[in-house]
């Protein structure tokens, strides 16, 4: 039995990942971390990772950048390995994420959906071969609650395209105050937020006379669930410290 701890088990991912859990013979919700305790789940709920006492195979986090440091110490002081889907981070967290990796095993991606993960693979290639004389632009779609902008994703996708596309670039999220042509270096990024939208991401790759776009959309949150838990299961079989990622699950 696969012992899982969800933290932001009370939020809309939380949920779902919850219902997935149950409904997997092979795995147990031991308990939830989120701000406020809840009377109507059927697993304790804690406020804080360090009032958790008993044992666990991995934690799965879908809940917000606040929770980090209590989530990095619960993971030095138990190595229960930490599955982080929590986007948002700032750009210290990340190191703090990548120091802790040292230490303890932590799976971190943005998007947990196959589809975005061949997607980021297609990204790559198309990059290679039009990355020199075509431009990227990325927008991405999100619900009217999402706090983070632009997404995890999209950050992902413009790093794929810029590992890629062979050349300096510089990451752009604003074109209100600037007045002058696009540069070669450009990578656009635009966030769209709206109404219960799960979750839309749009490379475009615009060259003379041709435009080519690559697109995910993603109608569920139960896509994101899934990568999560088949994320948990892949690293209770992990002993060793280190940054994972969906790679090691995309083959
Ligand atoms: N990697 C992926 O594939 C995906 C990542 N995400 C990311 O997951 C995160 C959660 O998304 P979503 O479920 O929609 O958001 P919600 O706001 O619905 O849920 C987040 C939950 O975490 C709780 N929370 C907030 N702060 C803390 C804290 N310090 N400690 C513990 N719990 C806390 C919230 O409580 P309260 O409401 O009281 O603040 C809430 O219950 C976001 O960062 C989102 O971008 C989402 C989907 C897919
Ligand atoms: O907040 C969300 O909902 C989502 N966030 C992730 C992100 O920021 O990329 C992934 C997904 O698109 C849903």
């Amino acid at each position: 039995m696969l012992k899982i701890i969800i933290s932001g088990c009370n939020g809309h991912m939380g949920r779902v990942v919850t219902s997935l859990c149950e409904a997997d013979p092979q795995v147990q919700v031991v308990a939830g971390f989120d701000v406020l305790g809840a009377s109507d789940r059927e697993f304790p709920v804690y406020s804080s990772p360090a009032q958790f006492h008993g044992e666990a195979d991995a934690v799965i986090d879908f809940s917000s950048p606040a929770a980090l440091d209590g989530l990095l110490s619960f993971a030095r002081d138990t190595r229960i390995p930490m599955i982080l889907a929590t986007t948002g981070y700032t750009p210290e967290q990340v190191a703090q994420i990548g120091a802790a990796a040292l230490e303890v095993p932590i799976f971190r991606s943005a998007n947990m959906s196959l589809g975005i993960n061949v997607l980021l693979e297609l990204v790559k290639k198309a990059s290679t071969v039009l990355g020199d004389s075509y431009d990227i632009e990325i927008i991405e779609r999100h619900h009217r609650r999402k706090v983070d902008a632009p997404s995890g994703t999209a950050l992902m996708i413009a790093d794929a395209a810029a590992s890629a596309c062979g050349h300096e670039t510089e990451y752009v999220f604003d074109r209100h105050s600037v007045r002058q042509p696009r540069d070669k270096k450009e990578i656009g990024i635009s966030a769209v937020r709206g109404g219960t939208i799960v979750g839309e991401h749009e490379i475009i790759f615009a060259g003379h006379d041709e435009v080519m776009e690559i697109r995910h959309i993603a109608h569920s949150r139960e896509i994101f669930a899934k990568g999560a838990l088949e994320a948990a299961k892949f690293m209770a079989t992990v002993d060793a410290p280190g940054l994972y990622d969906m790679s090691m699950l995309v083959k």
